[in-house]
């Protein structure tokens, strides 16, 4: 099912002409000097459609800078009237929403902090309220595509429907070579829930490594994300904030330059037809899965059946070893993703075990019902 959003385009409240749609501008605001310095720089690229500016930071550990405050406001005003630079921060809370807007700051921001708790995303949704301001939301810190809806609803419900989302990557205890794990699957999610949602990437956050930023820019264009939010810093080896994933202007139109713009709709009709020739094959393939994957489940329904009747457990260790060793090893021969064989044969394996604890349990599911319906 589709969200029911109601959305302007992009184009209705920032400049689309260049693409990559590019928004950048340092971690934090420093001084006046660093950020309209920054702002000069990123206005002459003539690639930039808004200037991003952290004022108020939400630090992991008390004791670290936590942005330099309203101050800032004042900076980024100068920064606009001397560059045309629309302006961008981010708010976490009904006061900081007030102040940008009373210091005429173009786009507020939601951050990962924020959108984790629907209290303070409210908070925000209600100071929102009756006011005309763009507003992108970034995805909670912990991977929870629910939580990213709540808050664009939320705001949305407010009245705002200059809305975007910030793909910002999750937090992981596993070990990565990311800052934040993308987990593509979540943004692709979202895409396809609201497809008229802008949705966009930002790779500093994602990687934590400006030397990652273009790969990631590049795999977010090729998902049809609209834009990217870049941190650009006049001189990322003296930032007080997250130095290592800053670039300066000049890197940045490197990135950007080297990134290959692709589009979602095929004009070329030839094209069209090799594509769809290619599109039934699968068509005709993925049928055959599903008609596959019934007929096993029939058949774990009879073992299901049959256990119950001869007091045998459900999970078979042994035989779910045996089968994940022989065909992870078949389908390797036949040169697919280890990985992916063996989360598909584990999302098989999961749906036979609720299958037939299902069967199981009917007889003591069906009597507590009858209970209930009777008590
Ligand atoms: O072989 C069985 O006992 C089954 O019920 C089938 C099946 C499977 O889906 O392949 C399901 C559960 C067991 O843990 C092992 C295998």
């Amino acid at each position: 099912m589709k969200l029911n959003l109601n959305i302007q385009p992009l184009s209705s409240w920032i400049k689309t002409g260049s693409e990559p749609l590019l928004i950048a501008g340092p971690c934090s605001a420093e001084t006046e000097d660093q950020l309209v310095a920054t702002a000069h720089l990123l206005a002459k690229t003539g690639r930039v459609s808004a200037l991003r500016a952290g004022i108020w930071k939400p630090r992991t550990r008390p004791g670290e800078f936590e942005g330099i405050g309203s101050i800032g406001l004042e900076w980024l005003k100068r920064a606009k009237a001397e560059t045309g630079l629309p302006t961008a921060v981010e708010v976490a809370t009904a006061k900081h929403v007030e102040e940008a807007l009373k210091a005429g700051v173009d786009i507020l921001w939601v951050g990962a902090r924020s959108t984790v708790n629907p209290f303070t995303v409210q908070e925000i949704a209600d100071a929102l309220r009756g006011v005309d301001v763009p507003v992108m939301v970034k995805n909670p810190v912990n991977p929870d595509l629910s939580l990213w809806i709540g808050a664009l609803e939320r705001i949305n419900n407010a009245g705002i429907t200059k809305l975007a989302a910030i793909h910002r990557g999750f937090s992981s205890h596993e070990k990565s070579a990311f800052r934040n794990e993308p987990m593509w699957d979540l943004a692709i999610g979202l895409k396809t829930l609201a497809p008229e949602l802008p949705l966009i990437n930002d790779p500093s956050h994602i990687t934590g490594n400006r030397d990652l930023i273009g790969y990631i820019s590049q795999k977010a264009l090729d998902l049809d994300m609209q834009g990217l939010m870049i941190e650009s810093h006049i001189d990322p080896s003296v930032a007080w904030t997250d130095a290592k994933q800053q670039v300066t202007p000049d890197a940045l139109v490197e990135i950007i330059k080297h990134l290959t713009l692709r589009k979602p709709e095929i004009r070329n009709s030839e094209v069209k037809d090799k594509l769809e020739e290619l599109r039934n094959q699968i068509d005709k393939i993925d049928d055959l899965v599903i008609q596959k994957m019934a007929e096993r489940m029939k058949i774990v329904e009879q073992i299901g059946n049959y256990k119950k009747d001869n007091n045998i457990t459900i999970l078979q260790v042994n035989r779910w070893d045996e089968i994940l060793n022989k065909r992870t090893n078949y389908a390797k021969a036949l040169k697919l993703n280890t990985d992916f064989t063996e989360k598909l044969l584990e999302l098989i394996h999961a749906e036979s075990i609720r299958k037939q604890t299902e069967i199981m349990n009917k007889d003591e599911a069906g009597q507590a019902a009858d209970k209930l319906t009777h008590a």
